[in-house]
Formats: structure tokens, C-alpha cells, sequence
């Protein structure tokens, strides 16, 4: 048994003669949400940061769930301008990831029409597909727009309840999207930006800490969180399990690929 990404893989132990199961997952969202991100961190576990807004590929990983391998394929999309030709993936798919960055209230605007392609989809098919709608860039959480309780004015991502998820018959993935206080983005009523109480009386919450200048720097920096992508393939060590190069069990299903969209390294070999 080797190791893949940090799993144990089973495939030699598999007879020859059974396929592994097949699970599709289409991963949906605005540009820039972080589709293609999540995809290679996925599949890699490392952040690359560049990329070439315009590519879509398929890829399939040989994955443990519920202690059995299946053969994930994951469809990175790179729709131009919200949902279009959805028939190549909605007929694929087996499941939906539909991604936005919690720092853009656009590209969570963006994910309802995505939810409303799936859920009008589900309605006319039979087999029903999970739907997660993922808030991603958990890093950038202080650059994150915020609702101003007292002003009412929704800049922010909503919190799940207000979302439209349940509705929408989704999951709603939430790891930092709560709004617990927005004492460091601009008041949507007086437009200050400061800790403590706001001209206009809103008070900020002692959890908000010191106040920060919005945004600070644009675009954020990966945090300590994400490991810096090398621009030379990275040796397996000790510490960290990088894949070697070349990895066998990925593949792009076309030679453009992650390659090609400059995420991934060329190999050594
Ligand atoms: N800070 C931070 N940046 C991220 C994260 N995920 C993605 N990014 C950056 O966000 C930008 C867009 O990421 P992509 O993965 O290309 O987004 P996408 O949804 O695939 O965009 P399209 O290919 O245009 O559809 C890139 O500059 C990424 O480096 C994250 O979790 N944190």
C-alpha cells in the first residue's frame, strides 16, 4: 500500500476485473471565487496562485470515502459570465460545489443563479444530487464585507440562515462566515472606519480588537496559512507530503490542465 496525498491508496489491491465507483463533482462560481484554487489544493495540497481565468478541465483522483476507493473526478468550470452551457455539467455531475469568495459579495450574488440552474434541474431529474454552497478565502476574512447591524444595510455576505440555502435545498458550508462584528470595514451608514462606537452610534464589538485601515492591501497576500507556491517542483520531504513528480494518480483529462493554466510545475523528468 502507498501513500497518495497523505490517503493509503488501494488500487494494487483491487482485482483488475472491478471498476471503481465513479463520483463526479462539478465545482460552479463566479471568476475569481477560488474554483481552480480549491481544485489543486485538493488535489495537490499545495495553494498555487496563478492562473488563467479562461481554461476548464476535468480531473480524477483515486480517493477513500467511507473507507471505500472511488474514483473522484472533479470538473473545474470557468464559466465567463455566470451560469452558461450548463448542460456539460449538470448532466455529469453527480454533485455540486458552488464556490464564492467571502471577501465578494458579487461572486456570492453570483452562486444564486448558479443554486437556481441546480435546483430547477433537480426538479425535472430524477436522481438527486447534493449541492454545497462553499465560502472560500477563509483567509481573508478581514477583508470580508460585513452587514452593519444597526444600519441594515447588507454589504456583507449573509449568514447561512439568510442566504437562501435552505431554500435553495443546499448545504451551506460555514467555517467563517458568521458576522460577528464589522468594526473594521466602512459603516454602511456614516462610512467610518474605526473600532469602538461609529459617529452614527453603532458600536463595534469588543471582539473586533484594534481597528484596522480597509482594505489594508489589495490583493491579500497568501497568509502563513497557505504554503508559498515554489516555482521549482518542491522534493518530497519528510515534513511536508508533496506529490512526486510526476504524480500517477491524477491526471488532467486534456494536456492544457493545471499545467497549462501555470498551476502546476513541470516536471523534472
Ligand atoms: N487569499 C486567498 N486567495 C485565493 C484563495 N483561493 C484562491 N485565491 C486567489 O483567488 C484568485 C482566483 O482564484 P482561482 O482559483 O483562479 O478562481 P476561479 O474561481 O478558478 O476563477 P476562474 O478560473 O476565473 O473561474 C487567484 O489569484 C487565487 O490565487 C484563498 O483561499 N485565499
Amino acid at each position: 500500500m502507498s501513500s497518495m496525498f497523505g490517503k493509503p491508496r488501494v488500487s494494487s489491491e483491487r482485482p483488475p476485473q472491478s471498476p471503481l465507483p465513479e463520483c463526479n463533482v462539478a465545482i460552479l462560481g463566479c471568476r475569481g471565487a477560488g474554483k481552480s484554487a480549491l481544485t489543486v489544493k485538493f488535489l495537490t495540497k499545495r495553494f498555487i496562485s496563478e492562473y488563467d481565468p479562461n481554461l476548464e478541465d476535468t480531473y480524477s483522483s483515486e480517493e477513500l470515502v467511507d473507507q471505500q476507493p472511488v474514483l473522484l473526478k472533479v470538473m473545474d468550470t470557468a464559466d465567463q459570465d455566470g451560469p452558461g452551457n450548463c448542460e456539460r455539467y449538470l448532466c455529469w455531475a453527480s454533485a455540486f460545489l458552488v464556490v464564492y469568495s467571502i471577501d465578494s459579495r458579487k461572486s456570492f450574488e453570483g452562486c444564486q443563479r448558479y443554486l437556481e440552474v441546480l435546483a430547477l434541474h433537480a426538479r425535472g431529474c430524477q436522481r438527486r444530487c447534493p449541492v454545497l454552497l462553499l465560502g472560500n478565502k477563509l483567509d481573508m476574512e478581514q477583508y470580508r464585507y460585513r452587514a452593519c447591524g444597526r444600519c441594515s444595510q447588507q454589504k456583507g455576505c449573509p449568514s447561512p440562515a439568510g442566504s437562501g440555502a435552505s431554500s435553495m435545498r443546499c448545504r451551506h458550508a460555514r467555517t467563517s462566515l458568521g458576522c460577528s462584528t464589522c468594526s473594521t470595514r466602512p459603516c454602511g451608514r456614516c462610512g467610518a472606519r474605526q473600532s469602538g462606537t461609529f459617529p452614527c452610534g453603532r458600536s463595534s464589538s469588543p471582539r473586533s480588537g484594534p481597528a484596522r485601515p480597509w482594505p489594508r492591501q489589495w490583493p491579500c497576500p497568501p497568509t502563513t496559512a497557505w504554503p508559498p507556491a515554489p516555482s521549482t517542483p518542491s522534493p518530497p520531504s519528510t515534513t511536508r507530503r508533496y506529490p512526486r513528480w510526476p504524480r500517477p494518480s491524477w491526471s488532467p483529462s486534456s494536456p492544457r490542465g493545471l499545467r497549462a493554466k501555470g498551476r502546476l510545475p513541470r516536471s523534472p523528468c
